[in-house]
């Protein structure tokens, strides 16, 4: 049976549609994603955490799911909004349909609504916190969502990091091969992935870790992982990165990583209108004008001034807004990416970075 369900802006915009997943209510700031495939990778990628996600792309659930795209252990996004939702999935890889997903993950979502429209509403209004319901009203949702906390008061990393210390699969490394040590912020599981085809021990750390910790490994070089929520509000964090980085140990940050890096000397972050998320954004090289079509899921971004004199200078720029996109340290053998090189979903184009920290890592 169909059952209507609503998403309602705290702004009072309502868009009506039927539930699929599981039956419940769910609050998160509401944002959009253009990647045409990948909503499997999406849903499980912990920088979606506390936010109900939409993508631009209308057919969902078309391959249906699988037990190797997961980038976390388990679904991470808030909520789940869809033009249509496929019911008959096909894929020689396909285990089970997206509606089944969404309910063994506890995950609501609404299909049949008008993506496009509620995608232009945010590009020009900006992201704004959301509820997606059964049996509210509209003007209950509105009511409520008064009442929760905003997305950016909230510290997401401490709920998706890691607990405890642990080692990705090894089996099979030579003893003399690199160990990274990795700060888990939300990462996926691709970059572990990555790290291990390029013949890396990895040994991941909980968000709490101290430098100290991971630098008793005796790491050949930091990894710095992507993550959800706004990095100023993770002083913790970026006490930990600043003293990595005097270590002298080379370090690569993605995402989340590049901003606390940029915080570590001293920068500053700011909030995007609707922020970049998708599998399509152009990203361009300074140092050679080579333009590289990226991977993004961010909300946040390195305001440029704030990293003046601070010895970092930026390396990429996005073409769509001029935004920062990647830094590198004058001196330090550090660099960072506001992009995701480990793709998933997206372009595999700059799977070569991991190439350049293993060049920094004296291990090519
Ligand atoms: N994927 C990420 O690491 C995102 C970083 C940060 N939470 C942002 O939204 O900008």
């Amino acid at each position: 049976m169909i059952k209507r369900a609503i998403l309602v802006l705290a702004d009072g915009t309502v868009y009506e549609g039927n539930s699929f997943g599981a039956e419940k209510d769910a609050v998160g700031e509401v944002v959009f994603a253009t990647s045409m495939t990948g909503y499997q990778e999406m849903l499980t990628d912990p920088s979606f955490a506390g936010q109900i996600l939409i993508p631009t792309f209308p057919l969902i659930g078309n391959y249906g799911v699988n037990p190797a795209d997961w980038e976390s252990d388990r679904l991470q996004v808030r909520g789940f909004v869809v033009r249509e939702e496929c019911t008959q999935p096909s894929n020689y890889q396909c285990a089970a349909g997206i509606d089944d997903y969404l309910k063994q993950g506890d995950i609501p979502g609404v299909w049949g609504l008008d993506t496009r429209a509620i995608t232009r509403k945010l590009r020009s209004h900006g992201v704004m916190m959301g509820m997606i319901t059964t049996e509210k009203t509209t003007g209950q949702a509105v009511e409520y969502l008064r009442t929760v906390p905003d997305y950016g008061t909230t510290d997401f990393v401490r709920e998706v990091s890691t607990k405890a210390v642990y080692d990705w699969d090894s089996a099979g490394l030579p003893a003399e091969a690199p160990r990274v040590a990795l700060l888990d912020l939300g990462c996926k599981f691709n970059i572990m992935r990555i790290l291990r085809s390029h013949g890396c021990r990895v040994t991941v750390f909980p968000c709490t870790a101290t430098a100290a910790e991971m630098l008793a490994v005796n790491p050949s070089g930091i990894m710095l992982s992507p993550g959800p929520g706004d990095p100023e509000l993770l002083d913790y964090a970026a006490a930990t990165v600043k003293t990595l980085t005097e270590s002298g140990k080379p370090m690569m940050g993605i995402c989340l990583g590049n901003q606390l890096v940029a915080r570590a000397f001293g920068g500053r972050n700011f909030k995007l209108k609707f922020g970049h998320r998708g599998g399509n954004h152009p990203v361009k090289d300074l140092a050679n004008g080579r333009v590289h079509i990226t991977a993004q899921n961010h909300g946040y971004a390195v305001d440029p001034e704030s990293i003046r004199n601070t010895g970092l200078e930026i390396t990429h720029i996005n073409l769509n807004d001029n935004t920062v996109e990647g830094m590198r340290h004058q001196t330090l053998p550090i660099f960072t990416i506001q992009y995701h090189s480990e793709a998933s979903p997206g372009p595999l184009d700059n799977i070569y970075l991991f190439e350049q920290f293993m060049e920094m890592m004296g291990a090519q």
